[in-house]
Formats: C-alpha cells, structure tokens, sequence
C-alpha cells in the first residue's frame, strides 16, 4: 500500500470535538440542539446505522429521540409524526431512516419535514438550493467526502472529477458539491458503457455504487484521490466499500477505507447540520 489513508475516524474525532465545543456554547444560552430519528421497520442495518446516529447525538451534547414503529405503521401515521416534529421547538433536526417499508411514499414523506429541519438535506428545497447555490442543508455524505478531501489538502478546482452512481442521496450531490468547488465533473451510472475510460482520466474517484470492486486498480490514474462511499458485504459477511481496495491502494495517492471512511464522515456531518439548524433557530 502506497497511498496515504483518509482516517474518517480520526477526522470525525476534530469535528465532533468542535461540534461538541459548540453545542455547549448553546446549552449555556439554554438551547440544547436536538435531533429526532424515525426508524420504521425491523432492517438490522438500518438499526445499527440509527444507533450509531443516536450514540454520536449522546456522546456530543445533542438531544436526541429515537422513535421506532413497526413496518405496518400506516403513511398517515408517519406523515403525522413528522409534522409534530416539525412543530416541536426542542428539535432542530428530523431523520426519516430510509429505506422505508414500500407501502409508503418516501418521497411525500421528505416534502413533510420542514427545510429548516432537513439536516439529511433530502427535502426538494434543500436540493434546489444546492443546484443554485443558496444556503441550505448539504447531503451528509457527500459533505463529509468533501471534508476528507480537505483534511488530506486535496482542493478540487481544476481536477476532473469522476462520479460513480447518480442517486439523489449521494452521487448527484456529490457532483454538484464537486462542481461548486470548480472541478470539472463527469458523472458515470449503470448505462455508462465504458466506466473504466472515464475513471482513468480522474484526478478524484468517488464510487457511489452499492457493488463490490466496481472500482479496480486498472481503471485509476496513478496518484489520483479515490473515495469509497459504498457499504457492501464480502462473502465472510465482512464490510467493504465499492472499490478493490488493496489492489486500488497501490496506485492511488490516497484513499478512504471501509469501514472507518465515508460512514463515520455520515454521521459527524449531521450531527454539524443538527447543531447549525439549533444555532439558527437560537438566533430567530
Ligand atoms: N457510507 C455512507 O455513509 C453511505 C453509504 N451508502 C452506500 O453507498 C452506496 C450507494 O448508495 P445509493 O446512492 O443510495 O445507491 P443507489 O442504489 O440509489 O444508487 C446506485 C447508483 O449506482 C449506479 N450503478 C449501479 N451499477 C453500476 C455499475 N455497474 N456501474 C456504474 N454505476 C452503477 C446506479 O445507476 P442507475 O442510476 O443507472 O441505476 C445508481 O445511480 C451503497 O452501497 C450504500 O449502502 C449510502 C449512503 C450513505
Ligand atoms: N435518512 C437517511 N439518512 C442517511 O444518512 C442514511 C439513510 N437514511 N439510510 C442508510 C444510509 C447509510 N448510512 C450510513 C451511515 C453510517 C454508516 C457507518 O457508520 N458505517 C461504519 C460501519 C458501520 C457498521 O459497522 O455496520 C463505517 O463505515 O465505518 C454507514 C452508512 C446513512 N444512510
Ligand atoms: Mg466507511
């Protein structure tokens, strides 16, 4: 291995002690920030990322509510949960847990939460304001890849960027974010036909697949930054991201493990939208 690892640990560590700092400045003003999560279901990996989410809440001066429901819980329901959230004043932050059982509109259910409380930035308005470059919230995981590429000195402007998926929760912000710092942007998806020619030229790779090895070390330029967003398992059942990464390591400048990348990156960057949203709404 020759290229230098981005610690999503180590630098989730420096932000959660700034977050924490901050959140206790709010607390002397009488001002707790909070953060209500919403768990519909029983898929255990959702309950290990919800905890995760809620033992980051505890461990840095955040509120935080765990609310679980049963799969059959109606979208009425949920859509009414969300709206007493919304009118709560000691929570500044709501987080639908998605996927959501297919009986219910997970779309409609992300209109309900208000924008002011949108800390995944999955609300419509919070996209829009991405695209033209208004204030709002930034999607967590593609913030925190921006945050590693900063901690490693790694500035975006005048690099191509390569984008691996087009999700609206992660590879469409994330080249958004990656045009806004003034790469030049390719985004590459399922009918890309020829995924390697457009990953070679990149100065940045971020794979947002779901897929094991979609990225392998002949398809990366030497020296370039690659980030592995992807949570898949191996035929162990172990974690591992998109990208082959001992093979990829080798040619690449540096790099983001799975576990200890992207994930924990997820989870430092709401808790940043949770406390901006408190010091907000301290300041109306
Ligand atoms: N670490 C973290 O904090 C987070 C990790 N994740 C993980 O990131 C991964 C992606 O998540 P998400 O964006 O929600 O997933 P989606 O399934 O919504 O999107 C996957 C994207 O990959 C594209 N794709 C599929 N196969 C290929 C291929 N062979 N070559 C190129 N592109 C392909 C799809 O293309 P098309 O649009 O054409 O179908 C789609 O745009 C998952 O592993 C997920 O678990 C997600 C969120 C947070
Ligand atoms: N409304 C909503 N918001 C989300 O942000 C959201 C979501 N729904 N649904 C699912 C995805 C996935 N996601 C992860 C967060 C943290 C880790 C994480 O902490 N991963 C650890 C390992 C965790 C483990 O051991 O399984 C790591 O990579 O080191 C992973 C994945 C957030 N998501
Ligand atoms: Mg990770």
């Amino acid at each position: 291995m020759t290229a230098q690892l981005i610690d999503g640990n180590a630098l989730s560590k420096q932000i959660r002690a700034d977050v924490a700092r901050r959140a206790a400045a709010l607390g002397a003003r009488g001002v707790t920030p909070g953060l209500a999560v919403i768990l519909v279901g029983d898929n255990p990996a959702s309950q290990v990322y919800v905890r995760n989410k809620v033992k980051a809440c505890q461990d840095n001066g955040l509120h935080s509510v765990l609310e679980q429901y049963p799969a059959t819980l109606s979208e009425a329901d949920l859509l009414a949960r969300v709206q007493a959230l919304n009118n709560d004043p000691a929570i500044h932050g709501i987080l639908v847990q998605l996927p959501l059982p297919a009986h219910i509109d997970a779309h409609k259910v992300i209109e309900t939460i208000s924008p002011l409380k949108d800390v995944d930035g999955f609300h419509v308005a919070s996209a829009g304001a991405l695209m033209v470059g208004q204030p709002g919230f930034k999607p967590c995981t593609p913030y925190g890849c921006m945050k590693m590429l900063e901690s490693i000195g790694c500035n975006p402007k005048g690099k191509h960027a390569v984008v691996i998926g087009r999700s609206n929760i992660v590879g469409k912000p994330m080249a958004m974010l990656l045009l806004q710092a003034s790469a030049t942007v390719t985004i590459c998806h399922s009918a890309t036909p020829d995924l390697a020619h457009h990953t070679r030229q990149a100065d940045i790779v971020v794979a947002a697949v779901g897929k094991r090895n979609v990225l392998t070390a002949d398809m990366v330029k030497p020296g370039a930054v690659v980030i592995d967003v992807g949570m898949n398992r191996n035929d162990e059942g172990k974690l591992c991201g998109d990208v082959d990464f001992d093979g990829v390591s080798k040619v690449a400048s540096a790099i983001t493990p799975v576990p200890g990348g992207v994930g924990p990156m997820t989870i430092t960057m709401l808790l940043v939208n949770t406390l901006e949203a408190a010091e907000r709404a301290a300041q109306a």
